[in-house]
């Protein structure tokens, strides 16, 4: 392999860990030091390396000292404040009660939805707050706050309060690095943790070596939680306040169709390949008393921390497919969406969870009692790694890093593609890439059917990779407005909502089903439609 792509390969295995959204990370200079470029190592690094390796020498594969890699959070003892408890204990709350107190913070949390309604608390509160995710930057003038997707988190700002919401996503082998790089990198005086407390004994130990002062402070719920005896039965019974909760594009709009065609409700979708903005509206539109659509049909994007008006969760299913294959959920993310019912202070003072077929229900009911297995540690075994750490999985990064390597790129800049692949060789030949290289805005038609919706939400996908790079390389990819600006994904929605007059909506019955379809016969739709659209 060439060496570019050879040194992308182990910056993806750092990255693993602790990746960088900068170059001021450690683990980048690591990099840089290999492939020649010296003058990038700051000399913090060259004093932090030298520090364990008396020889002036260092062994590149040794990963086993992470906490090492962030010199700045390392100069500071961080008094470091766990805060674990079950769903709607409060864990959140009660951190965000001191980072609105501080003089300076962020939130990092696992959904842009979570950090969307942490930066609107903290602005209601007269505390000015940026909103950065991957694909929305808002930023208020003067604010010394910002609420942050845990990837955007900054590792060379200093702040007086810094937040890690939802920390048992640090077992996640697609996320968890972002969360251990947040736990070990952010440079703060208070670290307020939130999350599970299966995961305390594997925080304690990652600290451990940090010299950070570890309290932990245990939470009990609100407000109940009531898993039900019987299954929802008819959708005659599905009442304002229900949240249904399915894994496919397909099912959700065809739950969304069989509520709205009782014709006593309206529902709001919220799911992944939504665009943020769209899935923003869909949730504020169900939260907000005063607009008609008062049911949810929503994936697990609205899984975690999250405070929407629920009063019942259903679950259509208790089986997800989670990128390689169709598991079912576990317990922790059964506890995770259950708990999206009946939050505190919200008008449903106790949550309900049941779901459509009474085959679950024994699972459903054992999972809500149980508590969450402990976060274990994993091995891979060729790096060098301390017990508590395990490599991320990089194989997509691998795989662009093979086809970046044959452009005439800087390291950084392929580093970048790595992260998101789009129109390399338009920017590799010209260094810019218009919008209307991509698409001719306006021209893109309402979809009319499944298909359709499915193809434009891949040109969301491109559009906010667009965003994502201009908001990274301004210069190259000067039509960031223009490209967030595209609405049709909320112009389907409205559309193919409820038709009171008479007007046919567009979505056809599905095929298979007969006119008066029953919830048995649902079931058994969707589990076919789970093995279709894989
Ligand atoms: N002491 C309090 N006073 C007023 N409201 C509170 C208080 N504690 C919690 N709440 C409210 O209760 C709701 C649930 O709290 P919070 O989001 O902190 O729960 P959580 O334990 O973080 O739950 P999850 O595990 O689902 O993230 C929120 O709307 C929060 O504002
Ligand atoms: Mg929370």
């Amino acid at each position: 392999m060439a060496v570019a792509a050879a040194l992308l390969r182990r910056r993806a295995l750092y990255s693993a860990l602790a990746p960088s959204s900068s170059l001021h990370d450690t683990s980048f200079c690591y990099l840089c030091s290999i492939s020649g470029t010296h003058s990038l190592v700051n000399h913090t690094n060259l004093r932090l390396q030298r520090g364990y390796h008396n020889s002036g020498k260092f062994d590149l594969t040794d990963l086993t000292h992470p906490h090492m890699w962030y010199p700045n959070a390392r100069e500071k003892k961080r008094n470091v404040f766990l805060h674990v408890g079950p769903t709607n204990s409060g864990k959140t709350h009660n951190a965000l009660k001191r980072l609105e107190t501080s003089s300076s913070g962020v939130y990092c949390g696992p959904l842009r939805l979570l950090a969307r309604e942490v930066a609107q608390r903290l602005n209601k509160a007269n505390v000015p707050c940026n909103l950065i995710t991957g694909q929305e930057r808002e930023e208020i003038e003067g604010a010394k706050h910002s609420s942050v997707t845990v990837e955007m988190a900054d590792m060379t700002t200093e702040y007086q309060c810094a937040i890690i919401d939802e920390i048992q996503m640090v077992g996640c082998r697609s996320r968890g690095f972002s969360f251990t790089r947040a736990l070990l990198g952010l440079c703060s005086d208070e670290l307020h943790v939130c999350g599970d407390p299966a995961v305390v004994p594997l925080i304690q130990r990652i600290l451990e070596p940090t010299g950070d002062v570890v309290t932990v402070q245990y939470y009990e719920r609100l407000s109940p939680l009531v898993p039900l005896e019987t299954t929802l039965g008819s959708f005659s019974n599905i009442k304002a306040g229900d949240c249904i909760v399915t894994f496919s594009r397909h099912s959700i709009y065809m739950l969304k169709r069989r509520i709205e065609m009782e014709g006593k409700h309206l529902c709001s979708v919220v799911y992944g390949s939504l665009p943020p903005e769209t899935r923003t509206k869909q949730a504020t539109m169900f939260n907000d008393e005063d607009s008609n659509l008062n049911v949810l049909v929503a994936s697990d994007a609205i899984g975690m921390g999250l405070n929407l008006n629920i009063s019942r969760i259903i679950f259509s299913t208790l089986k997800k497919f989670d990128g390689i294959c169709t598991r079912e959920l576990t317990v922790p993310e059964i506890k995770q969406i259950a708990g999206r019912a009946g939050r505190y202070g919200s008008k449903f003072p106790v949550g309900k969870v049941t779901c459509l077929n009474s085959d679950h229900l024994p699972l459903l009911h054992s999972a809500l009692k149980s508590p969450s297995p402990i976060i274990e540690e994993r091995f891979l075994d060729k790096a060098k790694l301390s017990p508590d750490y395990f490599i991320a999985d990089c194989e997509d990064m691998l795989k662009v890093a093979a086809i970046v390597d044959e452009l005439p790129l800087g390291l950084y800049d392929k580093y970048l593609f790595c992260l998101s692949p789009v129109d390399i060789q338009n920017y590799a030949k010209k260094g810019i890439v218009r919008l209307k290289e991509i698409f001719t805005p306006g021209t893109l038609q309402v979809p009319k059917s499944h298909n359709q919706l499915k193809e434009l939400e891949s040109i969301h996908k491109v559009l906010e990779l667009y965003v994502w790079l201009g908001f990274r390389l301004e210069d190259s990819y000067p039509d960031r407005e223009l490209a967030a600006s595209q609405k049709l994904i909320e112009e389907y929605l409205e559309r193919s909502g409820w038709q009171q007059n008479g007007r046919r909506n567009f979505l056809q019955k599905p095929k298979g089903l007969h006119q008066e379809y029953d919830a048995s016969q649902l079931r058994k739709y969707f589990q076919e439609i789970d093995v279709r659209s894989k």
